[in-house]
């Protein structure tokens, strides 16, 4: 056995009984490292399902094993290849992740829409009413998992579909590579006649290259006319995405856009419950408050905090308690953004600069004084919350984001090239709770 596995599952061993770890694991496989994921295969007979639940702690024993957290995925030996994504000689088969599935998306009111348009798209390829389905928002909100649920539940229907899911960065490097090896029109026409479901993530990843986006023009023109499904991800609308072509944009916005917001507190609370029964984990309500509570924003940080909370009570063999969330809080906290009220920052910037508070929030513009002390008031705002551009530009007398965005930059060069003037953004941005 692979020694890296082999310590991996020891400490695993540590943390489960002896009766599942003989069910389970004993005749566990490494199949493949990358330095993303470990792919391993477990035995013929046994359902992938019995091996989500433990997929938190195998990950925290590779890490504890090897120093580093990889993700793990579960391959049954014979597995039908119908359920993969397809393949052929000039593009890599790019495998679905199993738990992005419909079932285990908590739905909240930021990512119904999302929901259900992926949901009809997945269960209605051929007559789609979204066609192209265009799904934006920030980081760790579900884009990938939604575009990957759609993937598995056309496979698991097993219509004899093609789907393809690629990032859009390894559709440019395939098509580089295609120009390299002088196989271009092989490699798009595998996309133009073989493809029936097309999904591309991270759109705003072509925005340096034209010819990429040129060729995507043709192959998404070709699968649109044969009625074939096509559905995209990014971190903004189409129309908003840096250099993305014109007539993309055009194309990209004659289906259906939706967008994914981050997660309000009770939603939060209910994808941690979620994690932490997939996980086998034993959590009071108290600390599901206080999790839901204090980590806003992407989802990544709460199951980041899961993750953090089973390895800290394996490790130091505690319960998981109120004082051990905390703990997991402060070290996952630097990394994301604090709580902190709007109020508080109107009301730092307006004391500091000797600036009534209305005269921030107002629409004019006001003296040059007031002006500058509403750019530190946007920065702050910006930097210290979740806001998007456009919900900051709208506290402030309804300015919009490029007015928000101008700010921010602003004050961003302020501080670069005025080093008193930056350690009192610092200093207000350190105080400010
Ligand atoms: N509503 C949700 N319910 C359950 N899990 C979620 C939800 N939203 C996000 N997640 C989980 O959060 C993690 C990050 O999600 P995902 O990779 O889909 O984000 P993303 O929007 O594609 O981010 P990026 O833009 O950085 O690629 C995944 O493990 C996903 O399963």
């Amino acid at each position: 056995m692979n020694p890296q596995l082999e310590k991996c599952l020891e400490l695993l061993h540590g943390k489960i009984s002896d009766a599942v770890y003989n069910d389970l694991f004993a005749n566990l496989e490494l199949s493949n490292v990358t330095d993303r994921r470990v792919s391993v295969l477990f035995p013929a007979g046994k359902d992938v399902k019995a091996y989500l639940p433990y997929k938190v702690l195998l990950e925290m024993s590779w890490q504890e094993a090897t120093g580093q957290h990889l993700e793990f995925e579960f391959q049954h030996p014979e597995a039908n290849p119908s359920v993969s994504t397809p393949t052929n000689e000039f593009c890599q088969s790019i495998k679905l992740a199993e738990e992005f599935s419909f079932e285990n998306f908590v739905v909240g009111d930021k990512s119904k829409l999302a929901f259900s348009a992926a949901f009809a798209v997945a269960e209605n390829p051929d007559h789609s009413k979204y066609n192209p389905l265009f799904i934006y928002g920030a980081s760790g909100l579900g884009k990938t998992h939604l575009l990957q649920a759609i993937g598995n539940y056309i496979l698991g229907n097993a219509t004899g579909k093609v789907v393809r899911y690629i990032p859009a960065n390894d559709f440019q490097r395939e098509y580089t590579e295609s120009i390299r090896n002088g196989n271009t029109n092989e490699w798009s026409s595998f996309y133009r006649n073989d493809v029936d479901v097309l999904l591309i993530d991270d759109i705003q990843n072509w925005s340096g290259s034209t010819e990429t986006q040129n060729e995507f023009f043709h192959i998404f023109n070709t699968l649109h006319q044969a009625g074939k499904q096509i559905v995209l991800t990014s971190d903004a609308p189409a129309a908003e995405v840096k250099s993305l072509s014109d007539r993309l944009v055009s194309r990209f916005s004659s289906g259906l856009t939706v967008d994914i917001q981050p997660p309000a507190l009770e939603t939060r609370e209910a994808i941690l419950r979620k994690k932490a029964i997939n996980s086998h984990l034993d959590i009071s309500d108290d600390v599901f408050a206080y999790l839901a509570e204090n980590i806003e924003g992407s989802v990544r940080p709460l199951e980041a905090a899961i993750v953090r909370l089973a390895m800290q009570s394996s490790l130091l063999k505690q319960d998981i308690s109120i004082s051990l969330a905390r703990q997991v809080v402060a070290d996952i906290i630097p990394n994301i953004k604090r709580r902190v009220g709007i109020e508080s920052v109107i009301h730092a910037v307006s004391q500091y600069f000797e600036v009534p508070e209305d005269k921030l929030l107002e629409a004019g513009r006001g003296t040059k004084e007031v002006a500058h002390a509403r750019q530190v008031a946007m920065y702050l705002m910006k930097t210290l919350t979740t806001l998007s551009l456009k919900s900051v530009g709208m506290r402030f007398g309804n300015r919009d984001h490029s007015t928000v965005m101008h700010a921010i930059k602003t004050i961003e060069n302020e501080m670069r090239e005025d080093a008193t003037f930056s350690r009192v953004v610092e200093t207000l941005k350190a105080n400010i709770h």
